[in-house]
């Protein structure tokens, strides 16, 4: 059975009758997914890309579509779990992986996986919610995915000074190898990313795969080195740069996690207060504390963009995974053509303890949204008000969009920095 598709009109799909097969990718598989993976990134680091791959490959969620014996497109997703509001880390669908064949692209491959993937999601009551980081910010919103939360590149001169009064506390930082480091790190971890909203937990594999660290993947830059202070850690690179004004090195953090503002403070200054370092880079949250704690905020460079995009998989599972700031009892009108089992009227009530009830309803709509809005508010990072200015939540009874706000936004911005 062919299973390209292709778009004929503005809706509809017609069957694209080729040699195409779409199916669950296995282990043996890999190397060519690889091969794939390296063509469609643009990359020839092909055993890389497997090695690294292997820490994190799970058996029956991988799909490929193959024409003939040849894989021309695959899409992973892996079991993972992001923090929620108010209920701590919950399992999602990490969307990865996602690669065509430079020669069969536009022809509805990616379309058929995205389907395939979200059908299964469907089917079998998995993960209520799938995440992605996308390439491309034009590629997934047709898929009912929307942009949950954003990050920022930042970039400032080493030995910024901090205002007066930052408190960096008693405990010292001390760099550690990273045999003894890691257990340590991973101990932290788990600690911090608990109530910290669009964090990712890890599994043995996921740090391997985050943590890789090949020279190959170095780019020219040292090792990871690993920052330790009893309440959190920084994981950093340095690229040398001697120009003939002095040295000109770069720092770039990987990630810095503290439980506490002096860990944060401490870490921060030994990062900042390397030697021969000119520039140190961060990837951060958009509400970043380290902004306010500098003497000259503008040193800072700041790029923003998004990281995390959602999709709610099942709307009531997924409105149902998390809780909420303030009551609300509205009825939300809904489109979702591709996910039609979402379509259609749903009351939302959520009761004074932040406990949301789903259910589908006949009464008439207070608010109408897409599936990428949902998608997109479903953190508290983007606020329906938000994207009620932009036109893209409709309002049809007064305070409705106010009272969904209020519901959805939490204390903290959400951030994810991990590029999975
Ligand atoms: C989560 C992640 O892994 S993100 C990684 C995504 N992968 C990459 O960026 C690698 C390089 N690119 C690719 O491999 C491919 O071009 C893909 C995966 C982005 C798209 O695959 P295709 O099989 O060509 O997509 P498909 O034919 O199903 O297109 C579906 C629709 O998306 C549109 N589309 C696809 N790719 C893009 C893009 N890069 N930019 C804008 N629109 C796009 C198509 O025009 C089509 O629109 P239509 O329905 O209005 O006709």
């Amino acid at each position: 059975m062919g299973i390209g598709w292709r778009r004929a009109g503005a809706r509809r799909y017609h069957q694209w009758v080729t040699d195409l097969r779409l199916r669950v990718l296995r282990g043996s598989d890999l190397p060519g997914a690889a091969e794939l993976a390296a063509t469609a990134f643009l990359t020839d680091d092909v055993g890389m890309l497997a090695e690294r791959r292997s820490y994190v490959l799970e058996e029956g969620r991988g799909l490929g579509v193959f024409d003939g014996e040849r894989l021309v497109g695959v899409a992973d997703a892996l079991s993972r779990r992001v923090t929620l509001p108010g209920t701590g880390p919950t399992p999602f669908a990490a969307v990865t992986w996602v690669a065509v064949a430079p020669d069969h692209r536009r022809r509805g491959v990616l379309t058929t996986l995205m389907r395939a993937q979200l059908d299964a999601l469907h089917r079998s009551g998995g993960e209520p919610i799938a995440a992605l980081w996308a390439t491309e910010a034009t590629i997934y919103g047709r898929f009912g995915y929307g942009i949950a939360t954003e990050n920022c590149a930042l970039e400032l001169p080493a030995r910024t000074p901090f205002r007066p009064g930052v408190d960096l506390g008693p405990d010292r930082v001390v760099e550690q190898p990273r045999e003894t480091a890691l257990p340590l790190v991973r101990k932290l971890y788990d600690r911090i990313v608990l109530d910290r909203v669009g964090a990712l937990s890890r599994s043995d594999g996921q740090w391997n795969y985050f943590l890789y660290d090949a020279p190959g993947a170095r780019r020219g830059a040292t090792a990871y080195r690993f920052a330790l202070h009893p309440d959190g850690y920084a994981i950093f690179r340095t690229s040398t740069d001697w120009t003939p004004d002095g040295p000109k090195s770069r720092l770039r953090v990987a990630e810095l996690m503290a439980a506490t503002p002096a860990a944060y403070a401490a870490l921060h200054r030994h990062v900042l207060d390397m030697d021969l370092v000119a520039t140190v880079q961060l990837r951060s949250a958009t509400q970043e504390p380290l902004l306010h704690m500098v003497r000259d905020p503008r040193v800072v460079r700041r790029t923003v963009t998004d990281s995390l995009w959602v999709r709610v998989v099942d709307l009531d599972r997924g409105l149902r995974a998390r809780r909420y700031s303030a009551p609300a009892d509205l009825v939300l009108d809904v489109t979702d053509p591709f996910c039609p089992w979402n379509e259609g009227r749903w009351r939302f009530h959520v009761d004074d303890a932040g406990v949301a009830e789903v259910s589908t309803t006949d009464s008439a709509a207070d608010l109408a949204l897409t599936a990428e809005e949902l998608g997109a508010i479903l953190l508290g990072g983007t606020l329906p008000s938000t994207l009620a200015a932009a036109g893209r939540v409709r309002e049809h009874t007064p305070g409705a969009v106010h009272t969904l706000t209020r519901a959805f936004q939490t204390g903290t911005v959400p951030v994810c920095l991990e590029v999975f």
